[in-house]
């Protein structure tokens, strides 16, 4: 235990101590003695003791450590720094951070708070113990001091990463995913990706770190063609999104036959036969209309299906990663996807858990939604399931993980439940406004840190640690798929005559995976 700095003065929740340590940042955590207990602080501010008169500064040529020699004054006073630093208090383990409301005495010792302190203290759970993310390591610290997440926290109260574009959200989310899939997570994940920024996560199926024994993860990637949905999965609203400009009586006479159908597994035949048959005769206007907007519009949507269904039991298992590359898919069909998808697997869930008939999965899922702004946004399709999924998913086990560079236009009840967050450099005023109303537990001086993280950095609050952290990721094992192109390497390439290929392996998806759906 080596003390770096002794208190001057305190107040309220923070006190003032002097350092000569010049390579304290903000954010660092120190710690002061009450009681035999360790009470933790946070550096929420630095500047200089004592400044150089403005006179010692105003000649540039001269340096001002000389002017000081010549006039005698001790030079150890322009040296120290004067620290403000914010108690959090010191950790109980069953009533988490107790603030002893007592400020340090002026002249009492400060010490830097040492690895096994922060393990102990700023996290839920231990690098490598089970139900442990090792996300990366924290940001204001020159050695690798580990910064862990707890695992069922995030499954049961959700998370998000927010960030602009560009700061390192898919990388950091990639991380996120890798964690899951070792060994001592097993968690069954799947990723909505609207970019295809996620398929070089397949590379895990070759790497040491996510075997054990009788262990192996898996990760599957879906494209377009591989996905389906059977008409008769959707609800009304639903097929009524779908169908556009229907007059009042064109929707009565489909809500009639949908109720008519429901519960079977029918199809767009089913749905016309039906709808002529309630028709006054052949040449029924209303009838034809409806008809013919059902073979052009639902007939066209690529991922419906009369017949063939995505079964979950194929894509959701502990252990397994699969990615639904959405890259190729309209707007539409991307939202009606993450719409029924969500939904089947919380009502397959809640089937499991209340012993329920039905498509059940009897173990915890958590889901990423990247773009999370287009999927939870009020005039989004899949928004009312992803609403129900963030405030009851806790009660079923499945977890959702948000990502999103325009957090201002997610839902704000939908973002409000995101009980942890990881939040990265943010530049757009609205959108820092929006953080700093959404998260609570975040303070003032470290929402002022956000504009100035750079790539990979990131602020961590919330259930599934302790105390609000600054953190860089870690290093990922697989190779990110959503890399920035650079352009003039590729122009360069091009010109020379060299042509262009991706760095990046073709990423091969073994024939048997391809066997994913059940035809009935
Ligand atoms: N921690 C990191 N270490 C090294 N490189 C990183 C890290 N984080 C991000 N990068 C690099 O920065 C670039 C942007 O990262 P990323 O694709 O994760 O950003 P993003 O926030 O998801 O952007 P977008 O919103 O455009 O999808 C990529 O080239 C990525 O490889």
């Amino acid at each position: 235990m080596k003390a770096i700095g002794l208190v001057k003065s305190g107040e309220g929740l923070e006190f003032k101590f002097v350092t000569p340590d010049d390579k304290l940042r903000n954010g660092e955590f120190v710690y002061y003695i009450y009681n035999d207990r360790k009470v933790i602080c946070r550096v929420v501010k630095k500047s200089p003791l004592r400044l150089y008169p403005d006179i010692y500064l105003s000649k540039p040529s001269i340096d001002p450590e000389r002017i000081i020699k010549i006039m005698g004054i001790n030079k150890t006073e322009f040296e120290l720094f004067e620290v403000t630093a914010s108690i959090i208090g010191y950790y109980d383990r069953n009533l988490g951070f107790v603030n002893p409301r007592v400020i340090p005495k002026p002249g009492q010792k400060v010490y830097l708070a040492e690895e096994e302190v922060i393990s102990e203290t700023l996290f839920k759970k231990k690098l490598g113990e089970v139900g442990s993310i090792h996300i990366g390591y924290l940001l204001n610290r020159d050695d690798d001091v580990p910064a862990v997440l707890e695992t069922s926290s995030i499954v049961s109260e959700h998370m998000c990463i927010l960030a602009s574009t560009g700061s390192g959200k898919s990388y950091l989310a990639g991380v996120l995913v890798e964690e899951l899939l070792k060994p001592h997570n097993s968690a069954s994940v799947l990723i909505l990706d609207p970019h295809g920024e996620y398929h070089t996560l397949k590379e895990i199926e070759g790497l040491d770190e996510f075997r054990d024994e009788g262990y192996s993860a898996r990760v599957k990637i879906l494209e377009k063609d591989e996905i389906k949905i059977r008409l008769s999965e959707l609800e009304y609203d639903e097929l009524l999104n779908i169908l556009p400009n229907l007059t009042d009586k064109m929707e009565a006479i489909l809500n009639s036959v949908y109720r008519e159908l429901e519960g079977t597994k029918f199809t767009s035949n089913d749905l016309i036969d039906a709808i002529q048959r309630r028709a006054e005769d052949e040449r029924d206007v209303t009838a034809r209309a409806l008809s013919w907007r059902i073979r052009r519009y639902i007939e066209n949507v690529e991922i419906i299906d009369d017949y063939i269904h995505i079964s979950l039991k194929d894509i959701l298992r502990p252990g397994m990663a699969t990615v639904i590359q959405m890259s190729d898919m309209g707007d539409l069909d991307q939202q009606l996807l993450t719409s029924v998808i969500l939904k089947r697997i919380l009502n397959a869930r809640i089937n499991a858990e209340k012993g329920l008939s039905g498509e059940k999965i009897e173990y915890p899922v958590f889901v990423i939604v990247e773009e999370a702004h287009r999927f939870a946004s009020r005039d989004s399709k899949s928004f009312e399931v992803l609403k129900t999924i963030l405030s009851e998913g806790r009660k079923f086990g499945v977890g959702v993980c948000l990502i999103s560079q325009r957090p201002s236009k997610i839902d704000s009840d939908i973002l409000s439940q995101c009980m942890t967050q990881i939040i990265m450099r943010i530049v757009n005023p609205a959108d820092q406004d929006n953080i700093r109303d959404s998260v609570e537990s975040i303070g003032k001086d470290l929402i002022s840190e956000l504009p100035g993280l750079t790539k990979g950095q990131a602020l961590v609050a919330g259930v599934a640690l302790n105390t609000p952290v600054l953190i860089r990721a870690r290093k990922r094992l697989t190779s990110h798929g959503g890399a920035s192109k650079n352009a003039p390497e590729i122009w360069r390439r091009y010109s020379q005559g060299h042509g262009y290929s991706e760095k990046t392996e073709e990423i091969r998806i073994p024939a048997k995976q391809r066997r994913l759906f059940w035809e009935e």
